[in-house]
């Protein structure tokens, strides 16, 4: 089983396609929706749920089969037919074109694969058995989900704004690195849940940002 390395993609403005328009090519363009990309499903049928993203204009669609040529330009491909010999042929397209390709019927002969997921604004918790049960990273997921709520993305929209801040105000290393590390052990979390949280301003942000110079 090959050794697998996560990364974040950013695929804003880029073209996405999935070959395929059945329940697996489903929760692929589930997961690419928001991402601001160009979504192509190329497949002779889509699932309702798929038809209904067509008519919303959230995804293109290219209502015949999988054809060589079909993946120029694209930054990621999804193989996700229920041919293996159609899934395969993609693959070795978007090999020879050098991009990244996911293969569903058959994870370890694509380049990636994708893992479960939890989002909570700009947190995500990802999950992956590499392959080895997809249904073990599913149910952990859903374990997450229960401990880690809707005021983490509160939490953590709080704590972007205040680092943009003292990136923007605090130039010395040492003390930048001090509030950050401050910043991180404050309990917030606990103040959301109880109701007791307010964004601070720029200003309550200075007169912290000043009050630990004075402690210091
Ligand atoms: C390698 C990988 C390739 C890839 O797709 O990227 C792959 C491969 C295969 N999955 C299979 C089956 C199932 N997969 C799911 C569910 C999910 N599968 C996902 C990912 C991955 N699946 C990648 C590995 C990820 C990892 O291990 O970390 C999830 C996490 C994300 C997503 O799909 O985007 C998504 C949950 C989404 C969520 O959290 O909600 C279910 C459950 C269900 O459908 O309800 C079943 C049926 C139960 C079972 O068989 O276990 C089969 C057998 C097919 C056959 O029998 O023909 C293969 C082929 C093989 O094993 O090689
Ligand atoms: N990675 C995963 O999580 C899972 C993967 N699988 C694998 O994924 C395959 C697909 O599963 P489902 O989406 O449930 O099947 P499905 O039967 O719902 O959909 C198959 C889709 O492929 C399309 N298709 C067939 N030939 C095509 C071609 N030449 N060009 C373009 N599109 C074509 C069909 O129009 C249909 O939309 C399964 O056969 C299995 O190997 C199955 C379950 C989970």
């Amino acid at each position: 089983m090959p050794h697998y390395v996560p990364v974040m993609m950013n695929c804003e403005g880029r073209r996405l396609i999935i070959v395929g328009g059945g329940l697996v090519a489903e929760r692929k363009v589930s997961s690419l929706l928001g991402a601001e990309a160009t979504i192509v499903v190329i497949s002779h049928k889509l699932s309702p749920w798929l038809q209904s993203c067509f008519e919303d204009g959230l995804i293109t669609w290219l209502e015949r089969g999988y054809m060589e040529g079909d993946l120029e330009g694209a930054a990621l491909v999804f193989a996700a037919t229920d041919q293996a010999i159609v899934n395969e042929a993609v693959v070795v397209e978007a090999t020879k074109l050098g991009i990244p390709v996911n293969h569903a019927g058959d994870g370890k002969r694509g380049t990636f694969i994708t893992p479960s997921s939890v989002r909570r604004g700009k947190l995500i918790i990802a999950v992956s058995s590499s392959g080895a049960g997809p249904i073990v990273a599913t149910n952990l997921c859903r374990e997450i989900e229960k401990q880690y709520g809707a005021e983490y993305e509160t939490y953590i929209d709080f704590l972007s704004i205040v680092r943009m801040v003292i990136k923007h105000r605090v130039s010395d290393i040492s003390e930048r690195h001090d509030l950050f590390k401050l910043l991180a052990e404050m309990d917030v979390l606990t103040d959301i849940r109880n109701g007791n949280f307010h964004f601070w301003s720029e200003e309550e942000i200075t007169s912290w940002i000043t009050e630990y110079r004075r402690e210091k």
